[in-house]
């Protein structure tokens, strides 16, 4: 099999090898343009909102093909420590003074971590407006439909993760993460504390705040452990900060800027070409096997209507961890392709079980799985691709699998983390959207609102990504029984409401307000 991206025929719509013309900005010397208002998102065509990094002059075709991605220009810094210097001499912001007190804090999902805390998990996931964005007028019903829905699908995610030890390993290994970091960047000289705030479970997000306000910290560089930006990730966790920070007089006054991703960064691609050369080694014929990424899929409106990123960056991703391999002269052929979906909308496509059938058809012998779109392990790196994906892979005719290990505590990516914080340094609290060097920082850099208002500025309404009650297998029947269950949902809610009494109310949701 000739070397190269492997379509499958299960292919996206805008597939791999589409071209689309990149939007403005600023200079071509400047490799992430996020920063908003120079180019409205209103005024982006949707091709051109779904792929914002500007790596190439105006008039250039940015393409995702094969053939192309050989001429692009390179992502990363040859010479970090250079640009450095000469962006910290740019930015007025004056020398770091001895009261200043750096705080580093790092956004993650959480995960349940006794089988207790899985349907109060699901319940915080479901409960976040940006995984499920209901019309305004039924805004009320987010809790309610929340517990509803958690409940439902409790029992499938218990399984899940009593097969993985009986919780989620997220809490200890980001734990493990933020404590290297810390010793990282201390080993840079930059006494920084480093705090972790996960968006769905302990501890919370709204912990980490409060331990920052106790610890006096003045400068607060905020990094989502999310390599590439989802609206449903990083964004989720960063609408939450937004609202956390306007309510407080502390935080108002703590100058703070975000790196939203970082997956373009030298020392965490190198690391991912690490890992996959160490585990293409243990097959027999290495060259023989096909490289398969495997990310966590979105539905697909938000890239298509709400405009995330996140396809593009993945793919954009993937293309430089292969440029990475290449001149390793590893030229094995590859595939990009999205797991974890959750009801019926449409995700992102292809879908990581119908490529690994396809992969079996064609006749692929060796499969190496690469999960990409998270740091750490996981469920479902435990659980989904190592178990269930494995299962299929040998039942489609893959004779042999292999799976990278997620990055973890890897040292240099820990140390590649640690030097992207330290480029952000200078761009803390300084107004990036104004200032003209910010804009070509080496980090894409910028404020929790200025982020906000780049991706996703309309927060349009999106299809619930799951499906409220689930009998029949046509996507028709599927979407009649979710109305029915809203109309069910509706009449409960209104019986509660005018009798006082109910599950609701059992269950301490209703009333809304104490
Ligand atoms: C980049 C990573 C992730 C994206 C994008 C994402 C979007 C997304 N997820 C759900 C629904 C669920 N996610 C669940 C677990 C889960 N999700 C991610 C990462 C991304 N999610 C991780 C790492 C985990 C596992 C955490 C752990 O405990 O180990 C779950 C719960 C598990 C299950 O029941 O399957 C749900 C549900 C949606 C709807 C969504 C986008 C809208
Ligand atoms: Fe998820």
């Amino acid at each position: 099999m000739r070397s190269g991206r492997i379509q499958s025929s299960a292919s996206c719509s805008a597939s791999s090898s589409s071209t689309f013309p990149h939007p403005p900005c600023l200079s071509s010397a400047s490799r992430h343009c996020k920063f908003p208002r120079l180019l409205s998102p209103r005024a982006l065509s949707l091709s051109q909102r779904v792929s914002r990094n500007c790596l190439v002059p105006e008039t250039t075709q940015f393409s995702f093909s094969k053939q192309s991605s050989t001429n692009r220009k390179r992502l990363f810094p040859v010479n970090v420590g250079a640009l450095v210097t000469s962006n910290t001499e740019a930015i007025s912001t004056g020398p770091l003074v001895a009261e200043e007190k750096i705080g580093v804090l790092l956004l993650n999902l959480g995960g349940p971590e006794t089988l207790d805390d899985v349907q109060p998990f699901l319940f915080n996931l479901f409960a976040d407006p940006d995984i499920i964005r209901l019309p305004r007028l039924f805004r009320f019903l987010q809790k309610p439909l929340a517990q509803f829905i958690s409940v439902l699908r409790a029992p499938k995610s218990k399984e899940g993760y009593a097969s993985i030890g009986g919780g989620s390993p997220l809490r200890r290994i980001t734990d493990d993460q933020a404590e290297e970091l810390r010793k990282s960047l201390w080993a840079k000289d930059v006494p920084a504390k480093v705090y972790v705030g996960m968006r769905y479970w302990h501890p919370f997000t709204e912990e980490a705040i409060e331990q920052i306000k106790r610890d006096g910290i003045t400068k607060l560089v905020v990094l989502p452990l999310y390599p590439q930006f989802s609206i449903s990730t990083s964004g989720s966790s960063l609408r939450l900060l937004e609202s956390i920070f306007r309510d407080d007089e502390y935080l108002v006054n703590m100058q703070h800027t975000v790196i939203p991703s970082w997956y373009q960064r030298e020392g965490y691609i190198k690391s991912m070409a690490n890992l996959i050369e160490k585990e293409l080694q243990k097959f027999d014929r290495p060259e023989k096997v096909v490289i398969f990424f495997s990310a966590h899929g979105v539905p697909l409106a938000y890239v298509e209507e709400a405009g995330d990123p996140y396809k593009a960056e993945m793919e954009e991703c993937v293309d430089l961890i292969i440029e990475e391999l290449e001149k390793r002269k590893i030229t094995n052929a590859y595939t990009l392709a999205y797991q974890s979906r959750v009801g019926p909308v449409e995700w992102l496509k292809p879908y990581t079980d119908d490529t690994i059938v396809d992969l079996g058809r064609k006749g692929v012998k060796g499969l190496l799985a690469v999960p990409i779109s998270f740091v750490s392990e996981h469920i479902e790196t435990l659980e989904e691709i190592d178990v269930e994906y494995k299962e299929l892979a040998l039942e489609s005719g893959i004779q042999n699998w292999g799976r990278v290990p997620a990055l973890g505590c890897e040292p240099m990516f820990i140390s590649d983390l640690a030097d992207a914080v330290i480029e952000s340094l200078p761009y803390v609290g300084a107004m990036a959207v104004s200032n003209l060097e910010a804009r070509q920082s080496l980090v894409p850099l910028g404020s929790v609102e200025e982020l906000l208002a780049t991706y996703d500025s309309q927060r349009r309404e999106l299809p619930a990504p799951v499906t409220v009650w689930e009998w029949g297998w046509t996507k028709s029947a599927e979407t009649w029984n979710g109305r029915a269950a809203m109309l069910a949902v509706l009449v409960l809610l209104l019986l509660e409401v005018t009798t006082g009494e109910g599950f609701l109310h059992q269950w301490g949701i209703l009333p809304l307000f104490h």
